[in-house]
């Protein structure tokens, strides 16, 4: 598992404005501070696909250069993982998309169950594909939507990103997901009741895209 808070580097920044509270009413810059976490967790996973060797043909001459042939197809889940998605297209710019809807329902008890409705993918049959989605909070959502995704398609690698993450959703990642690569931003100890994630930073979707009904 590769934890990008655990080294000292911009990105620290990036996600303490994510957190602030007084940051978080600029709307926009919370996307785009959500989409700089995308570039960096797209440029730390370049390290660990597969290259190979090419020439490049200058106005001068031939340069040797190592290469990723194959782009990774890049999934997230509807909404928050929106901007999130946005800023590792911007590293990957030539993968395919794949989006996946999953909310939480909440039931009159107050537990909720995770309601999947939309999936919209290329082929995954030997694929790399890289599942975002900004929070794992429980897991359940993460859980999900990869095993639907595995169900139908023969993917060949498997990772998943997220910007802050729960000890209990890491737990249920690796329980149910244990081929997984796992990329998180930082890792907090607490939820609250209601399966918030403490710090955190609130409600993600509701940051990025405005308080839903
Ligand atoms: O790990 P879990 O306990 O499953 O929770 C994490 C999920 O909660 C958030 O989405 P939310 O359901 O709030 O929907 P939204 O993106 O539409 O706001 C988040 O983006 C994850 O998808
Ligand atoms: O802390 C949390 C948990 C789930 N979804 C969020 O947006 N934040």
């Amino acid at each position: 598992m590769f934890i990008l808070n655990q080294q000292n580097s911009i990105a620290n920044n990036f996600l303490a404005e994510m957190r602030d509270a007084a940051v978080q009413q600029d709307s926009m810059r919370f996307r785009r501070n959500m989409e700089r976490m995308g570039e960096v967790f797209a440029y730390e996973i370049s390290k660990k696909l597969k290259f190979e060797k090419f020439e490049v043909q200058t106005p001068l001459g031939l340069s040797n250069i190592n290469m990723i042939p194959h782009f990774p197809v890049l999934a997230t889940i509807l909404r928050a993982g929106l901007p999130l998605h946005q800023g590792m297209l911007n590293v990957f710019d030539k993968s395919e998309s794949a989006f996946i809807s999953a909310y939480r329902k909440t039931k009159k008890s107050g537990d909720f169950v995770i309601q999947m409705e939309y999936i919209s993918t290329p082929n995954l049959d030997g694929k790399t594909v890289i599942v975002s989605d900004p929070m794992l909070a429980t897991g359940k959502s993460m859980v999900l939507c990869c095993k639907e995704l595995s169900a139908h398609y023969k993917i060949k690698e498997l990772h998943i990103v997220s910007i802050i993450a729960s000890q209990e959703g890491i737990a249920h990642v690796k329980a149910n997901l244990p081929k997984a690569n796992l990329w998180i931003g930082a890792i907090d100890e607490e939820m609250t009741t209601k399966a918030y994630i403490v710090p955190g930073l609130g409600d993600a979707g509701d940051l990025a895209f405005g308080e839903k009904v």
